[in-house]
């Protein structure tokens, strides 16, 4: 099982930052909420700290864990682990995606989003509104 974290960006008018796969990745196309890979010995929240660094130049603080999704795309199994998360310093650009887009609920209903993160959405989507 390979854990994986994804950052559940929110602005302050209650949107999510969506990230496109570039060509050539696994998912190439699909949308997602930044992240990746947790290394050994590291804390779901250190890695995400890290990943969205390396991604999107920004600085975040992690704060409401959310349910795991496990999920196999025919490759082994990745446990996706999402953190809800603000940015306390920087402008997100995108480094490792072809797009990112601050999106509302709306926006967010019509993604072509990878299937490990619609449980996701759904769950931050059932949260009352701010
Ligand atoms: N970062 C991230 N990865 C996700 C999300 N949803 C999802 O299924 N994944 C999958 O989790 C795995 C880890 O993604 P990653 O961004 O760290 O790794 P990668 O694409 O460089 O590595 P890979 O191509 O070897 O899988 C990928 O297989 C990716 O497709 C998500 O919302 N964020």
């Amino acid at each position: 099982m390979i854990d994986v974290v994804a950052g559940l960006i929110e602005d302050d008018h209650g949107r999510l930052l969506a990230c496109r796969r570039p060509p050539g990745k696994h998912l190439a196309g699909k949308w997602e909420f930044p992240g990746g890979k947790i290394e050994p010995g590291e804390s779901p929240a250190a890695a995400l700290v890290r990943e969205l660094r390396e991604e999107l130049g920004i600085t975040v603080e992690p704060h409401t864990p959310l349910t795991p999704v496990v999920h196999d795309y025919g490759r082994g199994a990745i446990r996706l682990i999402p953190i809800s998360c603000r940015i306390v310093e920087g402008l997100p650009h995108p480094h490792e995606h072809d797009r990112i887009e601050w999106c509302d609920r709306g926006q967010l209903a019509g993604l072509d989003l990878a299937e490990a993160d619609r449980p996701i959405l759904a769950e931050w989507l059932g949260f009352p509104q701010k």
